[in-house]
Formats: structure tokens, sequence, C-alpha cells
């Protein structure tokens, strides 16, 4: 198992590039399962979730096929074609280890009118139920069945008709199985309270350019006309704004001045607010987007929330951030109910932080210090690598596997902007 090894108190600056954002990929892939022409999906992040996701496919018969990219550059092409499906059961032990297995639900019901996908059950930031997405494909007019940890999802006649669903909470993943369900079915479906992050809008952009019809994209209210079918496309996948946003932070606990090429400042909006509170100074730049800092970091107060609220996906991160900062900041964890096991970890390292329930209270310190820490999920995991770089020593991160889910050749990048950073196989 590998582990990276951080010398913190170097100043991070110059450029790194933002890979393609790994959870619009995972909703984009599964597109592939909705027609029989080929698939081309540009700027895929390598991560292994991706690998995971194409292995789940191939399992349905889904040719692909890797394309025009060198070993050095990050990114990849990636053509896949489902010329015609071979399975549509997707097995516990894909889905248990890559939770976004659950989106094959839509597609293969949008297409094959039947799908059969384990359950995911729970994860180590919290419990994942996914009843709304079953509610949700209900709604229009599949019937379900559970038995022995799967979900066997049956549309009538072979076809799902479409229906009207109003979200009770704001759901990403149920928005997207639920969209992939509705571009195929046979009448109108309108989705209420839909979620509208900008990995929502991308896979939207992505069935229209497939041939689907699809109203009012990135509102929480969305309108989708079932077409009787859907072809090919070729599409760029969106930079990751999560990743962005964590060497933004990782860039501002240094003090030092990176400018991250690719990324896209319109579709960051709470954490540049969050970061710019804080003291960081974020600007749009040429070619990305631009981060620095030249005083001293101010203490914040805030509450995870569906975009265009603080995404949970940055809150670890930005946590890490705030244990430098000056004085008190209370942060608000209100999607996961165990999202702060990053927390002791970072305690390890010297940071003063107090959690009741959902709530933190992080008082900063004027210094971190190097240890051996334990990652526990994948951005509680980039949170201590954030903290090793600022703090004094050397900093130990074992369990690697979870950041090479969702940060693509982050050591690569780390010493493209001067981090002493080196990752060491085996422990
Ligand atoms: C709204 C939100 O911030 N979603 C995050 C969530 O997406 P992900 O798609 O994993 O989770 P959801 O958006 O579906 O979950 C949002 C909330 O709804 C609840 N829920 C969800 C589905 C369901 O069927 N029943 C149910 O009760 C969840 O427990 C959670 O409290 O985790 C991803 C990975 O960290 C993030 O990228 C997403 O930004
Ligand atoms: C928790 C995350 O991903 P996943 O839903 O794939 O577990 C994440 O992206 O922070």
């Amino acid at each position: 198992m590998d582990k990276i090894i951080i010398t913190g108190g170097e100043r991070l600056c110059g450029k790194l590039p933002i890979s393609g954002a790994k959870n619009a990929a995972l909703a984009l892939l599964p597109c592939a399962l909705l027609t029989e022409e080929a698939l081309t999906l540009r700027n895929l992040p390598r991560l292994a979730d991706i690998d995971g996701f194409q292995h789940l496919l191939n399992q349905f018969g889904v040719s692909t096929a890797i394309a025009g990219s060198r070993p050095e550059d990050f990114g990849r092409v990636m053509t896949l074609q489902a010329t015609r499906l071979t399975g549509t059961t997707a097995p516990y032990e894909l889905v248990r280890k890559m939770r976004a297995s659950i989106l094959v639900l839509g597609p293969l019901l949008g297409r094959a009118g039947e799908a059969t996908v384990s359950l995911p059950g729970g994860c180590a930031i919290g419990n994942r139920p996914i009843d709304l997405h079953l509610k949700a494909l209900e709604a229009m007019g599949v019937r379900i069945e559970m038995a022995a940890g799967y979900v066997r999802a049956i549309a009538p006649d072979g076809g799902v008709p479409g229906g009207d669903f109003t979200f009770p909470v704001v759901s990403v993943g149920a928005t997207e199985n639920a969209l992939m369900a509705a571009v195929l079915a046979s009448g109108t479906t309108r989705l209420e309270n839909a979620a509208r992050e900008p990995e929502i809008v991308d896979l939207c952009n992505l069935l229209v350019a497939m041939g689907a019809q699809i109203e009012n994209i990135g509102e929480p209210d969305l309108v989708i006309h079932g077409v009787p079918r859907l072809h090919g496309a070729t599409y760029r996948v969106m930079a990751d704004r999560i990743e962005a946003g964590s060497y933004a932070c990782a860039a501002a606990i240094t003090g030092g001045d990176i400018t991250m090429t690719g990324a896209n400042i319109a579709q960051m909006g709470a954490t540049v607010h969050a970061l710019r509170s804080a003291g960081v100074i974020v600007e749009e730049a040429a070619d990305g987007v631009q981060v620095r800092v030249d005083g001293p970091l101010k203490a914040i107060n805030l509450s995870t929330a569906p975009y265009p609220g603080f995404a949970t996906d940055m809150q670890a991160q930005l946590m890490a951030l705030l244990c430098r900062a000056e004085g008190t900041s209370v942060l608000h964890e209100t999607i996961f109910e165990n999202r702060y096991m990053h927390v002791p970890e970072l305690s390890r390292m010297g940071a003063q932080i107090e959690t009741t329930g959902r709530t933190a209270v992080v008082h900063g310190v004027p210094m971190l210090t190097g240890a051996e820490v334990m990652a526990t999920d994948l951005r509680a995991s980039m949170s201590l690598v954030i903290a090793g770089l600022a703090a004094k020593g050397q900093t130990i991160v074992h369990r690697l596997y979870h950041l090479d889910r969702g940060y693509e050749r982050l050591e690569e990048k780390l010493a493209l902007v001067g981090a002493r950073v080196e990752r060491v196989g085996s422990e």
C-alpha cells in the first residue's frame, strides 16, 4: 500500500493543471449505455474510480478504448460503445468498491427496460441511502423489487413511461439516475427540487449533445421530454472544481501563489467566497484561476449545502486551512453525518478542533507539526496532505488509495509548484 511523505514548509508557487472532474466523469461514463453509437469523452481524469467504472461497463458489453494520450499527459480520451448490451446486473463486488456504480441503474432502465443493481450500503462518511433514486424511478412508472441486497427495476412493456417527482431533499445521485432514465422515456418527466451542481449541468449538456430534450438545465425544475433514441457524441469533461478548491487550500496554507490552469472560477462560487472571507486572494487568470496570500488567514463560519452552497466535498480541505487561521471557525456539515474523520488525524498534527454532532469548532493555531497519519476517505486524505504541506517536519499519510480515487497524480502536481512530496510503495 502506497504512502506519501511530505516535508512541510515550502511555499507553493507556479502553475499546476486541473484535471477533468471525477464526479462529473462518473455520471458521464454510464451515458454510453444509452446508445448503440460511440461516445467519446475527452479530459477524463486518470483515476482508480474511472478504471473501476470502465470495468463495470465492460461487464454490460460496452467496448472501451483509450486513445491519444502519452503517459506524461494528464487526462485521457476514452471511446465507449454499447452496440449491444450483454447484461444488466451490477454486482455487489463492484458497487461496494465504487459507490457511483449505482449510476448504471437509470441508463440500463432507459435502454434495456430493466436493471439489477446491488444496494451500495453505508460507507466511511456516512449512510448513503438510495431510496430517493428508487422513488423517483417509481414515479416514472418503473416497478422496483428488492431481494438479497439487490434492487431489481423493471419498466412496463420494456420502456420507462416517465412521470413527475419532487425530491424531498436535494440528491445529486438520484437526480442523475432519474435524468438518465428519463431521456429515453415514452413521455415527459418533471423533476422538482433537482440537484443543480455543475456536474449535473455537465451531464445534461452531454445528454443534449446525444439528442436528449431537457429544459431548465441548471435549474431545480428539470423537464425531460423522452426521445425514442439517442446518438453518439464527443464531449469534454468539465474541470474538477473540487480538485481546484483543494489545491487552492494547499497553496493558501503555505502562503503561496499558484495558478491552476483549466480551472473554471464560475463553477467555484461558494469555495471562492469562503477562501476570500478567510483572507485568500482568488482571481480569474487568462488560463485558469490564481490563488495567493499576502496577509494572515482569518477564521470563518460556514455550513455545507447543495450547490450553489458550499460543497461537502470541500469541507475537510477548508478545515485544514482554517487550522492555521487567526481565530475560531465554526463549520457545520449538513450532508453527511460522519464526515469529520480527518479531525482526530489533524489533531495529531497539533490542530485544535472540537466536534459535537455535525458541528466542528476549529481554533486556529500558529503552527502544525508533522506526524504519521491515516487517510480514512478521499477528502479527509487531502486535508491531511494540506496540513502536512504547512506543518513543521515530515508528515506521512498512509492508505493512499483513497487519494488515488479522486486526485490525478497528486504528488506530481504538487511537485510542479515546489512541494517536497514523495510517494513510496508498500507498507
Ligand atoms: C447534495 C450533495 O452535496 N451531494 C453530494 C453527495 O452526492 P451523492 O449523490 O453521493 O449524495 P446525494 O446528493 O444523493 O445525498 C444528499 C443527501 O441526501 C440523502 N439521500 C440521498 C439519496 C437518497 O436516495 N436518499 C437520501 O436520503 C443523503 O444521505 C445526503 O444526506 O456526495 C458526493 C460525494 O461526496 C458529492 O459530490 C455531492 O455534492
Ligand atoms: C466522497 C466522494 O466521492 P464518492 O461519492 O465517489 O465516494 C467525493 O468525491 O468526495
